[in-house]
C-alpha cells in the first residue's frame, strides 16, 4: 500500500512513498542538476512549483544552512527517487510535502512531452489518491499567481555592506537569491535590497550607481511595479538583472516575454557568447523567456535551443543574463558578469561627472 500520490494534470496519478507529510499543488518541474539540492531547495523562483530531481538520489552529503539560498524551503513539494533521511526530515519541519519511490524518469519524460503542468500530491497514512487530484484540480495556472512577488521580498529596505565605498546597488528583491547579493558585496559593493514593489522614490531615496533587478518566481509580466520602475529609470541610470531580471527589464523596455514549455533547469546549460564565440557552463531555473528583445541586443545564446541568455545595451548601460552567474548550485564560469556590472555602474558614472 502507498502512502503517498502524486496526480498529474494529464489524469495520470503515480503512486509513492511520503517522506514529509501533507497536501498541496504546483506546477511540476524537473531539474538536472545532480548536486546543490539544498540551493535549489530554498531558491524563491521556485515558490508555487513542485520540484521533481531527475538525480535519482537527494541528500548524501547532508543538509547545512550555509549552503541556503533563503532562509526557507521554497518549493511546494519536493519528488525524488530516493531521498535521505536528513532532507526528508528538513523538508517535513518546513511543513514542506515530500514524496520519493517514484519512477522519476518516467515524471521527467512527461513534463518534457507535455510540457510544465498542475500537479497535486498527497503524502501520509490517510493520504488517497482522490486527494490528490482535488489538489491537482485546485493548481492555478502560474500567470494567475499575480503577486507572487509579496510572498519571496523582503518588506523593508535591509543593506548588505560589501565595504568598498565605491558602488550603491538599488536591487529589486523580486525573490532574490542570498548568492546574488554575496558575489556583489564580495566585491565590495554596498547593496540596498528592497521590495518586489518599491517606487522609484524609494530607489531614488537610496542614490545608487546601479539597478539590480533579481531572479523570481512566475510569470515576470506580473511584476508590474518593477517593471514601472525600470521605465521610469530607462536611459538614466544603468541597469542590469538576473533571470526573471532580464524578462522585467526587457519587458518594461518595449520587448516581451513568453511561456516555455517545460524550461531549463540544471547546472549544465551551454551559453554561447556572440561576441567572442566562447561558450560556457550555466546555472539555470527558468520557465519563461524574452522572446521580443525590444532595443536590446542579444550578446549570448543558449546552445541547445538558441534561447536569448544574454542582452545588452551600450546607449541605455543595460546588462542582462537569463542564467545565473552567481551559480549556487552549478558552475562559477561566469562570476564575472558581477564585475561586469560593477564596472558598468563606474564608468558610466564618470561619463555622467565628465
Ligand atoms: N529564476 C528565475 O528568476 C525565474 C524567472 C521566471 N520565474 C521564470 O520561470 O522564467
Amino acid at each position: 500500500m502507498s502512502d503517498a500520490y502524486i496526480a498529474l494534470a494529464d489524469g495520470r496519478v503515480l503512486e509513492a512513498r511520503a517522506r514529509a507529510p501533507g497536501r498541496t499543488r504546483g506546477e511540476l518541474v524537473f531539474t538536472t542538476a545532480y548536486t546543490g539540492y539544498e540551493e535549489s531547495l530554498t531558491d524563491p523562483s521556485y515558490a508555487e512549483q513542485i520540484l521533481t530531481f531527475s538525480y535519482p538520489l537527494i541528500g548524501n552529503y547532508g543538509v547545512r544552512t550555509e549552503r541556503f539560498e533563503s532562509e526557507s524551503v521554497q518549493p511546494r513539494a519536493a519528488v525524488a527517487r530516493e531521498l535521505t533521511d536528513d532532507v526528508a526530515d528538513w523538508l517535513a519541519e518546513g511543513g514542506v510535502p515530500a514524496v520519493d519511490h517514484v519512477d522519476t524518469r518516467e515524471i521527467v519524460t512527461t513534463v518534457r512531452e507535455e510540457g510544465a503542468m498542475a500537479c497535486g500530491i498527497a503524502a501520509g497514512p490517510d493520504a488517497t489518491p482522490e486527494d490528490a487530484v482535488e489538489e491537482m484540480e485546485a493548481c492555478k495556472p502560474m500567470s494567475d499567481h499575480v503577486d507572487i512577488g509579496a510572498q519571496v521580498s523582503v518588506t523593508e529596505p535591509t543593506v548588505h555592506e560589501g565595504g568598498g565605498g565605491d558602488v550603491d546597488v538599488a536591487l529589486l528583491d523580486c525573490g532574490a537569491k542570498g548568492s546574488i547579493i554575496s558575489s556583489l558585496t564580495d566585491r565590495g559593493a554596498d547593496v540596498h535590497v528592497l521590495p518586489y514593489d518599491a517606487t522609484a522614490e524609494d530607489v531614488a531615496a537610496v542614490d545608487p550607481d546601479v539597478l539590480f533587478v533579481s531572479n523570481g518566481p512566475g510569470d515576470p509580466e506580473n511584476f508590474v511595479a518593477a517593471q514601472a520602475v525600470v521605465d521610469e529609470f530607462a536611459g538614466e541610470l544603468p541597469m542590469a538583472g538576473i533571470c526573471l531580471g532580464q524578462q522585467v527589464i526587457t519587458s518594461a523596455l518595449g520587448g516581451s516575454t513568453e511561456k516555455m514549455a517545460f524550461g531549463h533547469r540544471g547546472v549544465n546549460q551551454p551559453v554561447k557568447d556572440l561576441r567572442t564565440d566562447k561558450v560556457v557552463m550555466t546555472t539555470q531555473n527558468h520557465g519563461y523567456t524574452v522572446d521580443d528583445t525590444g532595443p536590446l541586443e542579444v550578446t549570448q545564446v543558449n546552445v541547445n535551443d538558441d534561447t536569448v541568455e544574454g542582452l545588452d545595451s551600450e546607449e541605455l548601460d543595460v546588462i542582462t543574463r537569463q542564467y545565473h552567474p552567481e551559480a549556487n548550485p552549478g558552475p562559477h564560469d561566469s562570476l564575472g558578469f558581477f564585475d561586469e556590472v560593477l564596472d558598468l555602474a563606474t564608468s558610466s558614472r564618470r561619463v555622467a561627472a565628465d
